[in-house]
């Protein structure tokens, strides 16, 4: 009885970026307004931004976006979708792994679920330690720091505030690389390895990284080191950065830069996996799976493929336990 009391004092808040709540332009206007104002993701000054923001890229892209979104969404956006497995999994696996019976919360930082509303139902259920697992595996200022920020501004309403650890990155854990390794693995032996692995990582701009974020060291330790768990040479794969936005230089090389560039230096297959992205969403499954596939076969290549996130694989949910575990040491 006392153990069981025990557990119910801590729940899990599991937190990805967000999703609009329909494939309209209205919707995903109303999601890219809320994103695309967090001074984390776009830091220039407002004076300049709310023009630009309201005047032009909000109703340019939202419906251009809106057409992508309806490409991928079937019951809902897959981010959100899978998100939800992904939290019914982790609850099963705290349970299986670490013998812990405690509630876990799917939440946005932008959007629905939202992050005051998961930790509402979390403290509904009795909780009075939550641990944040932002699924971001590399840490970044505009994704990890933007949950904590949202996490502070949550609690700001609450009069009994509960005690909170999050936690801060996982690029190198030994299960992630492990998992993520295993995934190309299994794929490669039942469709067989190509010239080249691309590992291709979503981008923030250059300036944002030489002002201290250490995102890119975070994604090439990623890279190396599931490069050398797959024992692979240094000409048999690449790191890449996609999805930039706006006109200043982001992280390089581009994913689709390399993509046009490969077949004319001789590389004409070649599989893609996305690992700052913990489930398929719009990145992945529309710009990856389909876009940069055109572009390289456009340009010569001959075969393209893209292996699917960790999504609801079980390796994810035992990696997502051991990060909670890791956290509750001592607490
Ligand atoms: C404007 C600057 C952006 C920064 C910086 C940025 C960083 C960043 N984003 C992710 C993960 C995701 N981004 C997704 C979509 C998305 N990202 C941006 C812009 C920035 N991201 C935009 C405008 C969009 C929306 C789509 C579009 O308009 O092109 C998604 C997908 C969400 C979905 O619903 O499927 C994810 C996930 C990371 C990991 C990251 C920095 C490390
Ligand atoms: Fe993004
Ligand atoms: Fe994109």
């Amino acid at each position: 009885m006392e153990l069981k009391l025990k557990h119910e004092a801590y729940g899990v808040l599991l937190v990805n970026l967000g999703t609009p709540d329909a494939p309209t332009a209205s919707a995903v206007r109303r999601y890219l307004k809320q994103f695309l104002s967090d001074r984390r993701v776009v830091d220039v000054p407002r004076a300049i931004w709310w023009p630009v923001l309201n005047g032009i890229i909000l109703p340019i892209r939202s419906p251009k976006v809106a057409k992508a979104y309806a490409s991928i969404w079937e019951e809902d956006s897959p981010l959100r979708s899978i998100g939800q497995q992904q939290a019914e999994q982790l609850a099963s696996r705290l349970i299986m792994d670490q013998g812990l019976d405690c509630p876990v919360e799917l939440a946005m930082t932008y959007g629905q679920p939202s992050i005051p509303d998961g930790i509402a139902n979390l403290m509904n259920k009795g909780v009075k330690r939550i641990v944040v697992l932002p699924l971001y595996p590399q840490y970044s200022a505009t994704t990890t720091g933007s949950v904590a920020d949202a996490i502070a501004n949550a609690l700001r309403d609450i009069r009994h505030i509960p005690e909170i650890r999050m936690v801060p990155h996982y690029y190198d854990h030994h299960q992630y690389i492990k998992g993520l390794a295993g995934s190309v693995k299994m794929y490669w032996a039942q469709h067989g390895q190509p010239e080249k692995l691309m590992m291709s990582f979503h981008g923030i701009p250059q300036r944002y990284a030489r002002l201290g974020d250490p995102y890119p060291d975070h994604c090439e330790a990623t890279a190396k080191a599931v490069a050398k768990e797959l024992n692979l040479r240094d000409d048999q794969w690449i790191q890449t950065y996609q999805s930039r936005f706006g006109r200043e230089p982001w992280l390089q090389p581009y994913t689709d830069k390399t993509l046009e560039a490969l077949p004319d230096k001789g590389v004409r297959s070649i599989d893609v996996i996305c690992p700052a992205f913990a489930s398929d969403c719009l990145e992945t499954l529309e710009e990856i799976a389909e876009e940069n596939r055109d572009i390289f076969m456009e340009a010569g290549g001959q075969q393209y493929r893209y292996i699917p996130a960790l999504n609801a694989a079980p390796c994810h949910a035992r990696l997502m336990s051991s990060l909670v575990s890791e956290q509750l040491k001592g607490w």
